[in-house]
């Protein structure tokens, strides 16, 4: 049977149950799923030759991996091709290219260092996300930045912050497409603090200098992303959850809240925070990656909990509402293979979410007919969804099946293989 016929079987089937797989598709092919670069080198990017620093950590010794800007590039161009639907770049300002001669750090950076990604996002027709880098950098003191007590410390990074916000002005009106520029910071104490309200309120006053910067709102889209801790920083974290819950629910006018499922106590889930948070805020961000255990950023999966924060998004009429970004990085397995996995698994659950019958649970658990709620659930789950899905897939003209990964072995023959 061809994927086509395979789909109009599916189709049928959903159909019985009230879900239009046509529409579903048709919406999914608009949801732009933004794609971070830093999988592909080891978050190491081209503006310093230190390791990576601010608590996180990117274990593996693949080979292949990404050296430079046409590499990184190259990489990610292979990855959209092998994944169906919209795609936005996602990139940290450690990936800024300079001519020969011209490197500034980081508080000095311009708009012209980030030309060649406006032009690969031309290209590519894809909007660009950015983000401030707050780590692996000598300007880290003592391993705070914006929260620093030191003023020429914390001054640099508010010049850094605001050097951002000018360049994700400048990325959206080359690419006409909102950029989201997101700030994460990895200050705090690996153990217990003696003063737990001076670096917040170091790091509020750093964030409102940095928002001071003159953008369209409709354009650039500044969020704050929590932590609960990271290695090193074990026992505080200056932007915990509730510092920018709080942060962005006093400056809604001018700044987002950024979950990233990582970044909460291993038995939180950020699908359940997501309706919390929409019931307060016009627009939410995200950062998909997979805990094992604690933020160890594995390659995103097509399991529970990816789903469930599809399920969120879809049924809560939120896709325009939410930006959503994935966020980790895998270097012991091939790196384009991890990229390509989890970009297309946000895409898998987003898909998976928009074929529930999504009005008809709401009205079984508002007429307490919890038992039907539960077997409806249960039996979607064996719906022939893989159909649907191949024939997304096909239809976006993306690899059907296992095909993709027959392209990803030829990429690592052909080019990897041949990278120091
Ligand atoms: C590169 C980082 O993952 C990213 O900037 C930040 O969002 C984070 O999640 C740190 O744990
Ligand atoms: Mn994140």
């Amino acid at each position: 049977m061809s994927t086509k016929e395979r789909y109009e079987s599916a189709k049928a089937r959903y159909a019985k149950v009230g879900v239009d797989t046509d529409k579903a598709i048709q919406i999914l092919k608009n949801v732009a799923i933004s794609l971070h670069c830093w999988q592909g080198d080891d978050v190491k990017g081209f503006d310093q030759d230190g390791p990576l620093t601010g608590g996180i950590q990117t274990t593996g010794n693949y080979p292949g991996k990404a050296m430079t800007p046409e590499e990184l590039m190259a990489d990610m161009e292979k990855v959209m091709s092998l994944a169906p639907g919209k795609k936005k770049i996602n990139i940290h300002a450690s990936y800024a290219i300079f001519e020969e001669g011209q490197w500034v750090d980081r508080d000095q950076l311009e708009p012209k260092h980030f030309k060649k990604w406006v032009d690969f996002a031309k290209a590519k027709g894809v909007g660009i996300d950015f983000n401030p880098t707050f780590f692996s950098s000598p300007k880290v003191k003592d391993g705070l930045t914006l929260s620093s007590p030191d003023e020429e410390t914390r001054k640099f990074w508010i010049r850094h912050g605001k050097a951002c916000i000018r360049i994700s002005q400048y990325f959206a009106e080359e690419t006409g497409i909102p950029c989201v520029m997101n700030i994460w910071t990895g200050d705090g104490y690996k153990d217990i603090p003696g003063d737990r309200l001076g670096p917040r309120m170091r790091y509020k006053e750093s964030i409102e200098e940095i928002l001071s910067e003159p953008y369209d709102f409709n354009l650039v889209k500044p969020c704050v992303e929590s932590k609960v801790f990271g290695i090193g920083v074990e026992s505080y974290t200056a932007g915990s959850a509730e510092f920018t819950l709080s942060f962005a629910a006093e400056h809604k006018d001018k700044c987002l809240p950024l979950m990233d499922n990582g970044h909460y106590h291993p038995t939180e889930v950020v699908s359940d925070k997501i309706p919390s948070l929409l019931c307060f805020f016009p627009e939410i961000a995200l950062h998909v990656t997979r805990p094992v255990r604690w933020d160890s950023d594995h390659v995103v999966l097509f399991d529970d909990e990816t789903r469930e924060i599809a399920k969120e998004i879809v049924r809560n009429d939120a896709l325009d509402r939410v930006y959503i970004a994935l966020d980790y990085f895998d270097a012991s397995i091939n790196r384009i293979s991890a990229w390509t996995t989890g970009l297309r698994n946000m895409s898998k659950s987003l898909l998976f979410a928009l074929l529930q019958p999504n009005a008809q649970l709401k009205e079984l658990q508002d007429t307490n007919n919890l038992t039907k709620l539960m077997t409806v659930q249960e039996e979607m789950k064996t719906f022939p969804f893989g159909d649907v899905w191949d024939y997304f897939c096909e239809s976006c003209g993306t690899p059907v099946g296992f095909d993709w990964f027959t392209e990803v072995e030829k990429y690592e023959k052909e080019v990897l293989s041949s990278r120091k």
